[in-house]
């Protein structure tokens, strides 16, 4: 069977991920396609687990490649136990962040080495990329004064605003690089502009 589609949706604190990730879901629907929903990190209920010591907020100081080898060690169960088989069946999966999500987080955010970032991508994910990154641009001010409205701060949340500063940097700089496969969405407009290209941007990828 043909494979399906891989489509992450990226971006900041407080961009409007959730909200638009219902938009997207609602639009697979509408069309009869069969898709998974699913985040990182998390997934699987191992890779949840993960989740929730990546994001709980604590005294001890997490290492960048601590915190980049949990990011993978999640993402690598994900990728086996959910997202592989789910393409491979031929349905679309639709995620909450994903591996750009690394680049602009552990990479921009904390500074680590692009290089060793690129290695566990290769040896995780072999040549899987996603189809589409639909990547919700907004400066970080704005995104967390949005973000403040929906709940205590996590361990990324708590950051300085210098970090998503970084971390809106990488997610941009990962878009200049590869055109294609990015689509980059002013998060600024309001949230029927920046549904309207969301829109286009799905009709895209109908074959
Ligand atoms: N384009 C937009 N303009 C103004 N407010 C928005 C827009 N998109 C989302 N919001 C609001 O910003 C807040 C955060 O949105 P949410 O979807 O929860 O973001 P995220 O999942 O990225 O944290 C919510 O209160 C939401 O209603
Ligand atoms: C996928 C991924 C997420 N993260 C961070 C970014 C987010 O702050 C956090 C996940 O939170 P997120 O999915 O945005 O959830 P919510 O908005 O509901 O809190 O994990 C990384 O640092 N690296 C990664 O590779």
């Amino acid at each position: 069977m043909r494979r399906g589609k891989f489509i992450v949706l990226e971006g900041g604190e407080g961009v409007g991920k959730s909200t638009n990730l219902q938009f997207v879901t609602n639009w697979l629907q509408e069309r009869s396609i069969s898709f998974v929903q699913t985040r990182e990190p998390g997934g699987t209920p191992l890779a949840e687990e993960l989740r929730e010591l990546l994001l709980r907020r604590r005294e001890e100081v997490v290492d960048p490649v601590a915190e980049l080898l949990m990011v993978f060690a999640a993402r690598a169960q994900h990728l086996a136990r959910v997202i592989v088989p789910a393409l491979e069946q031929g349905q679309w999966v639709i995620c909450d962040r994903f591996t750009d999500a690394t680049y602009a987080y552990q990479g921009g955010g904390r500074q680590l080495d692009r290089a060793l970032i690129e290695q566990l991508e290769q040896r995780v994910q072999g040549s899987l990329r996603p189809d589409k990154v639909l990547l919700l641009d907004l400066d970080p001010q704005t995104g967390l004064e949005r973000a403040a409205s929906t709940g205590a701060a996590d361990r990324f949340e708590s950051e300085r605003l210098a970090f998503f500063q970084r971390v809106r940097a990488a997610y941009k700089e990962r878009a200049d690089a590869a055109p294609e496969r990015y689509a980059v969405i002013d998060a600024s407009r309001p949230l029927e502009q920046v549904q309207q290209q969301l829109h286009s941007e799905l009709e895209k990828l109908l074959p």
